[in-house]
């Protein structure tokens, strides 16, 4: 084969298939290396949607997924772009967990991603290069992979989260594919399954933490930002421990975007403003029970309170709002082990009259009674029967959102939260839900998964070309979703549907985009921010490879 062919047919940003056309293939070199038919994309859509429907499981629906993404970019967008609704959970979360758990065995190509080894620090700028490969990159996802999902430490296996949460970008917003990259930082891994496999992947030694892997991690950060000066940096699943230290060390250097701090704060108030749009109810008169004050509970319960004070409260009154429960049950400000984001939000012993029985969920839905309780606590079934039912006795529409993902791992399901309250329960999932059908009423579930607002609010910052994203960016980009749902419609969901992800992406975009010009963190002139936002989206279609 020539040169210039196999350029072609192994490059997935250039490779057509069967779509080459005859004059493409006769000046590629391609002449014979293919059925004799030329398709047209919609042919080939057509024809790998048939294949990808006779697939017995949604992980072999995936893989099949894979081997096109692998081989042709723009047949895969196109093919997504298509069966939006019906892909995510395909592509992306809950079956993107059982390809993290099983990546070395299910190894066969790395994906264009950028692997990073603590062990070989020296090569960090050789691989970034490597990996991009003269591209210009805009958007890094990267991961350490301590924290995928509730699923824990994967090590290097964890690369298919920054690899899934990139599709979602270019699906959902039109980021170009040939701007994007994905990274893994592979600082070791905890989990002895891996450490015990002799066929694991990854650095086979316990994790680096401390000094040794901030240093890392800078270096990393330093090298992409200079080698990829219009970066937008997205981490997402580091650990509990790491994960706010590193956003709040370069947030106000570089623009920094931490998924599961920032995207499911904006997701879970947009999911609320949605839910009091239907009830009717007051923001501040609100009251919050995160239960899993990690990473996303903590994230979430900050972009809450930062909405209390938007809404008019003072610092000392937003606070009164607030409840925290972790391992340890409702948290306590005498508690030596508090993390930094949970130590503004705990509580004194002497508002309660028996601290010492707030050890449950149980115990502090009784003792509180929250209006709007939130999951992140990877504990699946914990929100029992009881918990909900002595919720509902004390709140005319409570607001329940169990987000641990994947779906096994889910705080309840959508049709219990509203079996047991009558239908009353106004409930987001992380995962996609049914329809749950009540006493002849349809509920939708909306999914509160970051999902619904990375793309957009990436999208809107590059567009923009922000200097920064900030708070106040990221708040218009909850309000422009909190305003989509239609709430007069019985059982409407609380949050717009996946359906229509790129469209209200689009209007995340533009939100967040139009915050960034007005407050002039716009690096370039930007006369029309939506002119701005429609000329950065990526369409797939094939272009001419003919001179
Ligand atoms: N839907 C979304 O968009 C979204 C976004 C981010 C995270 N999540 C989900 O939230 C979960 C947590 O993610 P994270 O990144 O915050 O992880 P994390 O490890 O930082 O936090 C988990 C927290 O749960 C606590 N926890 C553990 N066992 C508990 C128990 N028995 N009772 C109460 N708390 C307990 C841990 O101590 C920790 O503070 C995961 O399942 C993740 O998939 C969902
Ligand atoms: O990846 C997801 O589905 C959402 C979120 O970022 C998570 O960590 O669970
Ligand atoms: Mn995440």
């Amino acid at each position: 084969m020539e040169e210039k062919a196999q350029q072609v047919l192994n490059n997935p940003f250039l490779n057509k298939g069967t779509a080459f056309t005859q004059e493409e293939r006769q000046q590629l070199g391609l002449v014979g290396l293919l059925p004799p038919h030329v398709q047209t994309l919609d042919e080939q859509v057509k024809q790998n949607y048939a294949q990808y429907l006779s697939k017995p499981s949604m992980l072999a629906k995936r893989q099949f997924l894979m081997t096109i993404f692998n081989e042709n970019r723009i047949l895969f967008y196109k093919l997504f772009s298509q069966h939006i609704a019906e892909f995510m959970p395909v592509v992306y979360d809950p079956t993107i967990a059982d390809t993290i758990e099983n990546y070395s065995a299910l190894f066969v190509d790395p994906q264009n991603a950028a692997f990073l080894s603590i062990d070989d620090p020296t090569s960090v700028a050789e691989t970034l290069k490597n990996a991009a490969g003269g591209r210009k990159i805009k958007l890094i996802v990267v991961t350490d992979a301590e924290g995928i999902l509730g699923i824990g430490d994967w090590g290097t296996q964890g690369v298919d989260i920054s690899v899934g949460k990139l599709m979602v970008y270019t699906a959902a917003a039109g980021i170009d594919p040939s701007s994007v990259l994905p990274v893994v930082l592979d600082v070791g891994t905890n989990r002895q399954s891996l450490l015990d496999d002799p066929l694991y992947l990854g650095n086979q030694h316990k994790r680096v933490q401390g000094d040794k892997y901030y240093a890392f991690v800078d270096q990393f950060v330093q090298t992409a930002e200079e080698l990829f000066p219009d970066l937008y940096l997205h981490f997402e699943d580091f650990g509990r421990s790491n994960a706010a230290n590193l956003l709040n060390k370069y947030k106000e250097k570089f623009v920094t975007f931490n998924d599961d701090i920032q995207g499911t704060g904006i997701i879970v108030l947009a999911g609320l403003l949605g839910a009091l749009n239907i009830s009717g109810e007051d923001f501040t008169d609100q009251v919050y029970m995160s239960f899993g004050a990690g990473t996303a509970g903590a994230g979430i319960t900050q972009r809450i309170y930062e909405e209390m004070l938007q809404q008019g409260l003072s610092e000392e009154e937003a606070r009164k709002h607030f409840y925290m429960v972790d391992k340890q049950g409702l948290l306590f400000d005498d508690d030596p082990t508090l993390t930094p984001e949970q130590k503004p939000f705990a509580r004194k012993r002497a508002e309660f009259a028996h601290t010492d029985k707030l050890t449950t969920l149980a115990a502090a839905v009784k003792a509180v009674h929250p209006t709007i309780l939130v999951g992140t606590s990877t504990q699946p079934g914990t929100f029992t029967e009881e918990v909900v039912k002595e919720m509902a006795a004390h709140t005319e529409r409570p607001i329940i959102f169990p987000l641990s993902n994947p779906t096994k791992l889910a705080e309840a399901t959508a049709e219990d939260l509203l079996k047991w309250t009558a239908g009353k329960a106004l409930v987001a999932t992380g995962i996609p839900a049914e329809p749950v059908e009540l006493d002849g009423v349809t509920y939708e579930i909306g999914q509160a998964n970051n999902a619904l607002v990375y793309p957009g609010l990436g999208l809107g910052t590059i567009a923009a070309a922000a200097r920064v994203l900030n708070d106040e960016m990221i708040s218009k980009a909850a309000h422009s979703l909190g305003g989509i749902v239609d709430a007069t419609q019985p059982g409407a969901a609380v949050l717009p549907p996946v359906t229509k992800l790129d469209v209200f992406s689009e209007t995340v975009a533009e939100a967040v985009a139009q915050s960034a010009v007005d407050q002039n963190l716009n690096k370039k002139e930007i006369k029309d921010v939506k002119a701005a936002v429609t000329a950065l989206k990526w369409i797939p279609e094939y272009n001419s490879l003919t001179d």
